[in-house]
């Protein structure tokens, strides 16, 4: 599989400030994948040396297979910071303005990203006069006028309703299948990119703390029982052979978690019983990501 970019120990201060340390991560192509952490964690700072404005106290960035490469760079599309957008001017003509200035050739690319962007009612508008989510979609679709391998979006959901996510959502996903673009995007809210993303990776404090692929992360919190007994292997062998349970875990301090197998408590309780098996407790647990984050970033907190 290709790797887009390859981050290898990088690390970033400001003054004195250290805003990234030792962070290794690497991308492959067609993913989708989303950068979690608080406000000041690094997000920013880490799409900023990947797009190359601005560049790393020590590491190497290696862009499809180079370092330091200006043709590289040309292949990234890029919504960090607002863009400079002409009030006065329609949305047609401000993308007419940045791909001239940018030296794309193709005409017909303002119009396609318009087209793409669902944008094509508004593109006569004068920008003053566009609504939040329009202005976001006018930055994406900026991103996307050189025709991008690699687009690197900056809390693209930030500020739209439920409506304008699930639109951007269904845009990217489309873009990434259709047009195979690889995309890194950030947010602090977890749960806005879970069906969009397809791995993870938790930023707390300039340190990349988890990278994990979406299956891994929802294997995590997917919902289980956790289930005492004062003899938990012959709890397991009941388990197995009378009720045929096998999506099962004995943690070392002989806690069982039972995966898969929500509705049957009545039916765990009843079986033990009448194996005169003593239940310390039973119960139902689950775990939302967002649960899972702030867990996370509690245990990182407290090393
Ligand atoms: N140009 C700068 N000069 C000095 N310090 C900076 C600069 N840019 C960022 N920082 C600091 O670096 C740290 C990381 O900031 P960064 O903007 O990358 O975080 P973030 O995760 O993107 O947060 P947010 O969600 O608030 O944008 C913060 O402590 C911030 O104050």
């Amino acid at each position: 599989m290709e790797t887009i970019v390859n981050l290898t120990n990088i690390s970033k201060n400001y003054g004195k400030e250290k805003a990234l340390a030792t962070i290794n991560l690497s991308i492959s192509k067609g993913a989708i994948y989303g950068l979690v952490g608080q406000n000041g964690a690094g997000k920013s700072t880490i799409l900023r040396l990947i797009a190359g404005q601005s560049a790393p106290s020590s590491g190497n960035i290696q862009l499809f297979g180079t370092l330091n490469s200006a043709a590289a760079r040309r292949r990234i599309g890029s919504l960090i910071e607002q863009p400079a957008f002409f009030p006065n001017l329609s949305g047609y003509d401000n993308l007419e303005y940045y791909r001239i200035q940018r030296g794309i050739p193709e005409k017909e690319r303002v119009a396609d990203v318009i087209h793409d962007l669902g944008l094509s009612h508004y593109a006569d508008k004068k920008f003053q006069h566009y609504s939040i989510g329009n202005q976001q979609r006018l930055g994406i679709a900026l991103a996307l006028l050189s025709n991008p391998d690699f687009l690197i979006l900056d809390e693209p959901i930030n500020g739209l309703d439920p409506f304008g996510i699930a639109e951007i959502r269904r845009l990217l996903l489309n873009l990434n299948q259709r047009k195979h673009l690889t995309i890194l995007l950030s947010s602090h809210i977890l749960p806005e990119l879970e069906h969009l993303i397809n791995q993870v990776g938790f930023l707390h404090q300039g340190k990349l703390i988890e990278e994990l692929s979406m299956a891994e992360l929802q294997a995590k919190c997917q919902g289980h029982i956790e289930l005492k007994t004062t003899r938990p292997e012959e709890t397991l062998a009941i388990l197995e052979e009378k009720l045929n349970i096998s999506h099962y875990q004995l943690l070392p301090d002989k806690t069982i978690h039972i995966f898969k197998a929500q509705k049957w408590i009545p039916i765990i309780i009843k079986a033990l019983n009448d194996d005169q098996l003593q239940i310390l407790s039973i119960a139902e647990k689950s775990q939302t990501l967002e649960d899972y984050f702030l867990e996370m970033i509690g245990g990182a907190q407290n090393d």
